[in-house]
């Protein structure tokens, strides 16, 4: 059993207990006095124009990397993000695997004007009512972790609730499903979730395929603004980063550095 079986099967057991304090009747009532979607794909599309468009993730943990970040202030360091330059938030809302909390995002939309992706696992409409509740922007939805079915049908869910979805693939199997979904945003994760391995090479070699009508995004393992320039050579222009800002006492500082003179290239987003 790797890591994704292990969050999946957690996961499934939580959202049924979830689901058994708060009916979806009461879970989409919630959801529907949250304050409006902000335009997260909008955004991001045109930030990368513009230069990059950067997702900056809220992680105070991972289970490749255990602790990243022990002086933790979601508040903070969105205001510090939106700062340095960041189009978007990721904030991670899963407790058992990375020291998430659904609060942390609450927190951290209140204290930016940014959309904001609830990085979560997410196999259930039920957990898309309840993302638009926290106030979520944008889902992420794991093409490694669900059917086409799920996907399709988290996929429908979030457009109804006004959201985007960041569609998320590791190799050409996973892309080719997700080109079947209308998600403008596909994410090419550099790290293999089963072995955490992690190297540009998963954008260099599937950013290619992606057809022509989508974005890229390039997840994981960014640190440098050589790696963005880079990936920007094979059509990423927006980058989701974690750890490397991290990692950072002065996360301002560090977001505007890894921002700084973006390749220039036709093709904007
Ligand atoms: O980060 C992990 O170890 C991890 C393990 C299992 C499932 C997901 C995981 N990470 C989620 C992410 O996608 C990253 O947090 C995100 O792409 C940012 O990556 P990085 O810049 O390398 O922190």
């Amino acid at each position: 059993m790797d890591i994704l079986d292990k969050i999946k099967a957690y996961k499934l057991e939580d959202v049924a207990a979830r689901k058994a304090e708060l009916p979806l009747s009461d879970i989409e009532a919630r959801a529907a006095q949250a304050p409006a979607p902000r335009g997260f794909a909008d955004r991001l599309t045109e930030a990368a124009r513009e230069g990059y468009g950067l997702i900056a993730e809220i992680k105070k943990a991972s289970p490749s990397k255990g602790l990243i970040r022990a002086d933790f202030d979601p508040p903070a360091l969105a205001r510090a993000y939106e700062e340095g330059g960041a189009a978007c938030l990721s904030v991670l809302t899963d407790g058992p695997s990375f020291q998430g909390a659904d609060e942390y995002l609450v927190q951290a939309r209140e204290a930016s004007s940014l959309p904001v992706l609830r990085k979560d696992f997410l196999y259930d409409p039920w957990q898309v009512a309840e993302s638009r509740a926290l106030g979520a922007d944008c889902i992420l939805i794991i093409m490694a972790s669900v059917s086409d079915a799920q996907a399709r049908e988290l996929e429908d869910a979030a457009t109804r609730w006004g959201m985007d979805a960041l569609i998320e693939v590791h190799d050409r199997a996973e892309l080719d499903r997700a080109a079947g979904l209308n998600s403008k945003m596909i994410g090419i994760n550099n790290r293999n979730l089963q072995t955490f391995e992690t190297s540009l090479d998963v954008t260099r070699m599937l950013a290619k395929h992606v057809p022509v009508d989508r974005m890229i995004v390039a997840e994981s393992g960014l640190s440098t603004p050589a790696d963005l320039a880079e990936i920007a050579r094979y059509g990423a222009r927006s980058f989701l980063i974690g750890e490397s800002l991290m990692r950072h006492e002065d996360v301002t500082a560090a977001t505007r550095a890894i921002l700084a003179n973006p390749l220039t290239a036709p093709g904007g987003a």
